[in-house]
């Protein structure tokens, strides 16, 4: 065949060298080569959706013993790559048919009947085929420093209203674990995009729930003291997400503040309380980084400053970072979790396991580095890789090796994210080494097993340092979707039946005291004896206090006015 009679000879080009070299990922077989031989953007979506659909092409190809793959002659065919994308076309893409001409197209096209015959079948068997996650409902999450919650319910509800046919439920709910993220049904894909102006405009963005699970851990856990370093961080999603959580935060503090000191803070109102480093290797994805946050933030009681550079050099006691108390750590992985990833690999060769086993070398090293920074007091470190390696075994080879040889009395543990204590999936017990207790620390997601978000992994670390200190103050708790006013999801545009629905943990007895007591005496990094940190907890306790008194004043204002309303009422 001539390379030009087909339009998809790029495609099957490109999928030929994806089916030698697996193990190298689609992403990087189409980027890494530059120059010419970068595919245009539709030929690798073309190959990134026939990959999706191998396994559908092969069972139809190869049932009822080779029945189709015979009659099609396609054990001869050298350019195989071609002949997957041109079933892929003619069975599952929008278009239904085969552009173009040629033999291998004639070969298919005789067959078309006895294909779709297969293909329905294979379809009734599994619903979901291709993208599981289309059945997801669609998340976006409000970027509190440029709208408010309200503003962008308001539009969204409206323009679902219209969207939507007359029978659907068309209702805007809030998620009920992320603040500020709202939920809409998954065909809400077809109006809500990149290119609309809600998402241009930067008040929203789209972001998948499981991804929005390391900021809220890093900005909802301990105190909202010092500096964040967001180590590995393009394209800046949940560097934008902590710093609109670090500046609601702020925000409301400020409201708290009792009037007094209100009054004393006037005319220092622009002031920056907290800096986000964003650390980003890659100098393509560090360009993309740096336009997302001059478009994303805007605070002036957060910076993000972009920062281009290898995460593993940056000098654990570099003055610049004297202040910097928590760091987010969601490095390169495998990318297992996301189920609509084109070469998302269940089965592991060995090519696979190699390259799982080197990306793990690299996240302990990661991790490591990040707790070695001396006045650091928190590590959320993440992946969106389903795969233990990856995961569990990071966590306990960085803990063993972290806390090795200790001589300043000063050791990492795991702690439950208290604003996700209700999220049923937790990590698994026995990998690594890792207790009951360590293993119920952790979160997992799994977006085939119920959890309509893509495959996800959070850990929380906290440094607990010999102190004499008993004082103990409450953590804080994050601000629920509740109480804005909108109904909260609850599995509302589920449509598959769920026959194997998240556990809910068994918590054993005696583990969950165990948990209790270490949770509630480490979820602060307050639990330090770093000055710091004391004096802003005791300013914490405080404030909790007159946030309390305010609470009570307003609540024995309200019955009085209640009573004089009933009174004047029987008058
Ligand atoms: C999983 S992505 C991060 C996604 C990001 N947290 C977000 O939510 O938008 C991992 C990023 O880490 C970067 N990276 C990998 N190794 C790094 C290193 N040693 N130092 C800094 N960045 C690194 C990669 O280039 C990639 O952009």
């Amino acid at each position: 065949m001539s390379k030009n009679t087909s339009p998809y000879y790029a495609a099957g080009t490109l999928l030929n060298t994806y089916l030698q070299h697996r193990n190298r990922g689609l992403k990087s077989i189409a980027f890494d080569s530059g120059g010419n031989n970068v595919p245009s953007s539709s030929s690798y979506a073309t190959v990134a959706k026939t990959i999706q659909h191998l396994p559908a092409i092969n069972s139809i190809l190869n049932a009822d013993n080779k029945k189709l793959s015979k009659a099609i002659d396609f054990d001869s065919y050298k350019n195989k790559g071609l002949a997957y994308v041109m079933i892929y076309e003619l069975l599952f893409s929008k278009f239904q048919k085969i552009r173009g001409g040629g033999q291998i197209k004639r070969m298919i096209v005789k067959h078309e009947k006895e294909l779709r015959r297969e293909a329905d079948e294979y379809t009734s068997k599994n619903p979901s085929l291709g993208d599981p996650s289309s059945n997801f409902p669609r998340y976006v999450r409000v970027n509190v420093m440029h709208s408010t919650v309200a503003d962008v319910v308001n539009i969204l509800q409206e323009e679902l209203t219209k969207a939507s046919s007359e029978e659907g439920n068309s209702t805007v709910y809030a998620d009920a674990h992320v603040p500020d993220l709202l939920v809409l049904p998954p065909n809400a894909s077809s109006w809500l995009h990149h290119d609309s102006e809600l998402v241009k405009s930067g008040k929203i963005i789209l972001q998948d729930k499981s991804s929005c699970f390391s900021a809220l851990v890093c900005a909802s856990s301990g105190d909202f003291c010092g500096d964040y370093i967001d180590a590995c961080s393009a394209p800046g999603n949940k560097t934008s997400h902590l710093a609109a959580l670090l500046h609601a935060s702020f925000a409301a503090d400020d409201e708290d503040e009792p009037p007094k000191k209100k009054k004393k803070k006037k005319g220092n109102t622009n002031k920056i309380q907290s800096t986000v480093f964003a650390c980003e290797r890659s100098s393509t994805r560090f360009d993309t980084l740096k336009s997302r946050m001059d478009q994303l933030v805007s605070s002036s009681s957060v910076a993000v400053e972009p920062t281009h550079g290898d995460f593993l050099k940056i000098d654990p006691s570099d003055p610049k970072y004297a202040n910097v108390r928590a760091i987010m750590l969601d490095p390169s992985c495998s990318g297992s979790g996301i189920v609509n990833a084109p070469d998302r690999s269940t089965t592991q060769n060995s090519d696979e396991k190699n390259r799982i086993q080197s990306l793990a070398n690299f996240q302990t090293v990661a991790l490591k580095h990040s707790m070695s920074f001396p006045q650091v007091e928190r590590v959320v470190y993440s992946t969106c890789s389903v795969h233990d390696e990856e995961n569990e075994m990071v966590v306990s080879n960085a803990l063993a090796e972290m806390n090795s040889g200790k001589e300043d009395g000063s050791e990492w543990k795991l702690v439950a994210p208290q604003c996700l204590q209700h999220w049923p999936r937790r990590g698994k017990e026995g990998v690594g080494g890792l207790s009951k207790y360590q293993a119920d620390c952790l979160i997992r997601c799994d977006g085939l097993d119920g959890d309509e978000t893509n495959g996800f992994f959070v850990s929380y670390f906290e440094r607990t340092r010999v102190s004499n200190d008993t004082s103990s103050v409450q953590s804080s708790e994050t601000t629920c979707n509740a109480s804005i006013g909108i109904p909260l999801y609850d599995g509302q545009y589920k449509k598959v039946v769920e026959s194997e629905a998240p556990k809910k943990i068994e918590k054993d007895p005696k583990q969950t005291e165990e948990s209790k007591s270490k949770g509630a005496k480490c979820t602060n990094a307050t639990q330090s004896n770093n000055k710091a940190a004391e004096k802003s907890a005791k300013k914490r306790a405080k404030k909790l206090a007159w946030k309390k008194k305010q609470a009570l004043q307003k609540g024995e204002r309200m019955k009085k006015k209640e009573a004089l309303a009933a009174k004047s009422k029987e008058e």
